[in-house]
């Protein structure tokens, strides 16, 4: 029996929920308005300032939560891109997200958006706001399984920065790129650790270090300002000379949203990091773990490249994405909350 919508007016709108080490991802189906622009990152500005009320119907309460991520597929210009994507948040939009290209590799091999699937591995292009990320999807026996994917050059942008934390005084960290930029700090330093503090106490101190970055240091990336924005904070164990056991953190980023994996994006940056300090070399795979979820990620430095006049390296991250569902959503013209909202 086909499931029947209840009475609604306007359009419905179609959604595969996914999840990546627990990070769930919202893969946008169907219902949602042409994208205009003539490239990904301006099709990222123009849901920004003219579809941004479809953000918050999806992510935010009571279709979504305060840690919903979604996806919305677009073409891309890139002649060898399988598909362009536009990643969105409690706050915005993002430029990168591993945990969803881990899952977007799946779909799109699923969902039959590349040609011919191919055995042990299929390639799909995926362009990204940060450039284009190219994912290898396992393929055998007609299944799609785990994903790994080499990023865009990442690099370490400042180290040993010096910064005023309410609250916490003066913190060191770092600050590094993989796709979109992170601060990183040890949890030690506010006295807390990834994997066993309360997480509204991690949030609070990331949150924190995020505000005094975004106030005190400019960023600056050398191939466009749209991605020149301090995404979030990263703690860590500390944990970074190389070792085969796993090293965990935490990611808070956009606006005080926890992430349930390692973090993709941030894992990519935190492998930049270690390079850049001569913690570990070119394909020596390290496993990085969540904080919250306990979920895993592996990530090596495949490649030393450049990016502008930064030295940079491409990184490889592994992982497993699963599907959780499907759902139609409708708005009700009577519904005062169908808009959307959250709690903090
Ligand atoms: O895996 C990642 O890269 C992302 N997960 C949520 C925050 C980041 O965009």
């Amino acid at each position: 029996m086909e499931m029947q919508l209840p009475p609604h007016e306007g359009v419905e709108l179609s959604v595969v929920d996914m999840h990546t080490g627990g990070e769930p991802l919202r893969v946008i189906l169907s219902g949602y308005p042409e994208v205009k622009g003539d490239s990904v990152l301006s099709k990222r500005r123009y849901v920004r300032e003219h579809l941004d009320h479809l953000r918050r119907v999806l992510m935010y309460e009571p279709r979504g939560h305060y840690d919903m991520y979604g996806a919305l597929i677009v073409d891309s210009e890139l002649p060898e891109a399988d598909l362009g994507v536009l990643f969105m948040h409690n706050e915005g939009y993002s430029t990168m997200c591993g945990h969803a290209v881990i899952a977007l590799g799946r779909f799109a091999v699923d969902y039959k958006l590349v040609k011919e699937p191919q055995s042990p591995e299929t390639q799909v292009n995926i362009h990204c706001p940060c450039g284009l990320v190219k994912a290898f999807v396992e393929y055998s026996g007609g299944k799609t399984g785990g994903v790994r994917f080499l990023s865009v050059p990442a690099f370490a942008f400042a180290t040993d920065v010096t910064v005023t934390v309410e609250g916490f005084g003066e913190v060191t960290l770092d600050i590094s790129y993989g796709g979109a930029f992170y601060a990183f700090v040890n949890a030690q330093r506010f006295g807390l650790d990834v994997t066993k503090s309360r997480t509204r106490d991690l949030v609070d101190a990331a949150t924190a270090v995020t505000n005094a970055v975004k106030s005190q240091v400019k960023l600056h990336h050398p191939t466009s300002d749209d991605l020149a924005f301090l995404y979030g904070t990263i703690l860590t164990d500390g944990k970074d000379n190389y070792s085969s056991e796993a090293t965990a953190n935490i990611c808070v980023f956009a606006e005080a949203q926890v992430d349930r994996s390692p973090t993709g994006s941030g894992v990519t940056a935190r492998v930049a990091l270690q390079y850049h300090k001569g913690l570990i070399q070119l394909n020596q795979s390290r496993t990085f773990q969540s904080g919250s979820t306990g979920s895993q990620f592996t990530g090596k430095a495949v490649e030393e490249t450049k990016c502008g006049d930064f030295k940079a390296v491409v990184v490889e991250v592994a992982g497993r994405a699963f599907y959780t569902g499907v759902s139609r959503f409708v708005q009700e013209p009577d519904d005062k909350l169908t808009h959307g909202f959250l709690l903090k």
